[in-house]
């Protein structure tokens, strides 16, 4: 493929994560791989130029493009591949621009609901290239013995569990991959398994478990001597953690939850759990490093959805925790009602719970938790907050 005609596979890639994030479908990433499914007739670099061509783009733009062409014209250098040759962008119009907005990190309508520690300076580094963290499995191995096995990787400085490579590695085809040796978890998200300080002999519940990417963190940390709850109410994500748990010799139980019956379906539990950890659905805005078009999904109305469904989640845990047991709520989100104001919340709700503010040395005070940001602690935006239960 011509370079001009990468740029025109980027505009009708880009289309497609414009219609996506509006209907809420599948991720740009998808997106692309499923593109070049159907085009036989393009190379490995021809991919890898489309690919990194799409991602520019969406990093480029704040606010959503109305297409794809639009998209495209926010990257600077691609713009004398507008040129009209054979299968290449005709030439831009007169006056015809990426989309404008006063930042190119954070959509204009966002901004005022920033956590006060994530100032304008921050902004950039929301959308950087992250690096690529994997989480050694210390039920199997050591990080030193792992960190031999990486040739590019350095330990992480926050979590003694990580190693960090440089963004965009492939791990899947590796040994300790396939042996269940170490995991791709991104720093934040192994220090929000470390926050729940887990030890064996405990009952802990991952009540919103998704693939259960914390729930075998949880598992390793405590040699496999934990008893672990995995819930949700998606099948889809649910079924995803069976093969990761025999991977990493984990014995995890799921149970799944039916929207609107899950009080009902968790009574068994009641009152037993050393910890509950309600790693919450959110905006994921402390994640658009690796999600940049989150940005474009998320509105008011999508955002007043999640708060509502924090909160529900919130009050799902605590007849779960056992007298004196810990609730720890996390969010990859960098959204002061999200965060700080969601969990303040839950303590006016709650007035003989604690927070405590000693949940983690890393990351900044935020309210009654604490904040991780990309630029404050190299890793994706986090709030944590730790209840303990009345005795
Ligand atoms: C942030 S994700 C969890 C990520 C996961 N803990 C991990 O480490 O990979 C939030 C999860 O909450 C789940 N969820 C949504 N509503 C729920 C509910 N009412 N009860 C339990 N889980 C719910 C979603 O399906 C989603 O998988």
């Amino acid at each position: 493929m011509t370079p001009q005609a990468r740029a025109q596979a980027a505009i009708d890639i880009l289309d497609q994560v414009i219609a996506s994030a509006r209907e809420d479908g599948p991720p740009a990433d998808g997106l692309v791989q499923a593109y070049f499914r159907t085009r036989r007739y393009a190379g490995s670099k021809d991919r890898r130029a489309v690919r990194e061509l799409v991602f520019r783009a969406i990093r480029a733009s704040a606010e959503m493009p109305a297409h794809g062409r639009q998209a495209l014209l926010a990257v600077e250098d691609a713009r004398p591949l507008f040129d009209g040759s054979p299968h290449a962008p005709t030439p831009p119009a007169e006056g015809e621009a990426g989309v404008s907005g006063d930042s190119v990190a954070v959509p204009g309508w966002l901004v005022p609901e920033l956590s006060p520690l994530v100032g304008a300076e921050e902004w950039a580094s929301l959308v950087e290239r992250a690096p690529l963290d994997l989480r050694v499995n210390v039920a199997q191995a050591t990080r030193g013995e792992l960190a031999d096995e990486f040739a590019e990787a350095v330990p992480t400085s926050l979590s003694p569990w990580g190693l960090r490579l440089p963004p965009d590695q492939r791990v899947s085809d590796h040994p300790a991959f396939a042996d269940g040796r170490v995991e791709v978890q991104d720093e934040g998200s192994q220090l929000v398994a470390l926050a729940c300080l887990p030890a064996a002999g405990q009952r802990i519940v991952d009540l919103c478990a998704g693939a259960g990417g914390k729930a075998l963190a949880l598992s390793a940390a405590t040699g496999n001597e934990a008893e672990l709850i995995a819930c949700d109410t998606s099948r889809d994500r649910l079924s995803r953690l069976g093969p990761r748990a025999e991977r990493a010799g984990a014995r995890i139980s799921t149970l799944l939850l039916d929207g609107g019956r899950e009080a009902e379906q968790l009574a068994p539990l009641a009152a037993s759990a050393d910890v509950v950890l309600v790693d919450a659905p959110c905006s994921g805005s402390g994640t658009w490093r690796r999600n940049p078009e989150g940005r474009w999904r998320l509105t008011p109305e999508r955002l007043e959805r999640l708060t509502a469904l924090q909160r529900h989640v919130l009050e799902l845990a605590v007849p779960l925790v056992r007298p004196g047991g810990a609730l720890v709520y996390a969010v990859c989100s960098l959204l002061a009602r999200e965060g700080e104001e969601q969990a303040a919340a839950f303590l006016s709700r709650h007035s003989a719970w604690q927070a405590q503010d000693d949940v983690m040395s890393a990351g900044r005070s935020a309210g009654p938790g604490r904040l991780l940001t990309p630029a404050h602690d190299g890793c994706d935006g986090f709030f944590v907050a730790r209840f303990t239960a009345p005795c």
